[in-house]
């Protein structure tokens, strides 16, 4: 059930970061800090909140937020460790049913990627296909480190936004 924003502002901090603590993947840190801010006027004004904690980190904090998300069709995948959250999207947008073809070049890309920057290839998978991840991977892997950088955090921020909106109901209060 989706909680709305009063209720969110009632949390006690155990709470909110048990119930939000991943909706930057393996960050509960991020949700711990933003808990200060409450009480939220809305889920906006919530997500504002995480934005802004992010884009005030040191570049090597958002290289470390990037660094928690597990590979696109990875190892993660692979053994069945990856988070709920995690599962569900790359399930979503086909990641648990490449082909033999479309696997290795997948991880080849994803080592490729890897190698060259120092961190994850993150995508919103829930916006994507498989097709078009494998796409977008590609043509990243030829950017600067400071552009990709920033693109990953852009995609954090979307994935971030669809999680909350499956926790909390969008309506405005107070
Ligand atoms: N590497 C990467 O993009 N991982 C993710 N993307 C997404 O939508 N969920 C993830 O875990």
């Amino acid at each position: 059930m989706k909680m709305d924003i009063a209720t969110v502002n009632a949390l006690p901090y155990e709470d909110f970061v048990d119930i939000l603590g991943n909706v930057v993947e393996k960050c509960p840190i991020i949700t711990a800090a933003v808990w200060s801010g409450r009480p939220f006027l809305s889920l906006a004004a919530l997500e504002a909140a995480i934005s802004e904690f992010i884009d005030a980190l040191p570049e090597s904090g958002k290289e470390g937020i990037l660094r928690c998300h597990p590979d696109l069709a990875g190892r993660d995948l692979q053994s069945g460790s990856l988070t709920r959250e995690s599962r569900e999207e790359q399930a979503g947008s086909g990641m648990g049913a490449l082909n033999s073809g479309e696997a290795s070049r997948m991880a080849r890309l994803n080592q490729e990627y890897k190698e060259r920057f120092g961190f994850p290839f993150v995508i919103c998978a829930r916006m994507h296909d498989k097709e078009n991840i494998l796409r977008e991977l590609s043509a990243r892997c030829q950017n600067e480190r400071a552009v990709e950088r920033a693109r990953g955090i852009e995609e954090v921020k979307k994935i971030c936004h669809l999680r909350l909106q499956s926790l909390v109901l969008t309506d405005n209060m107070l």
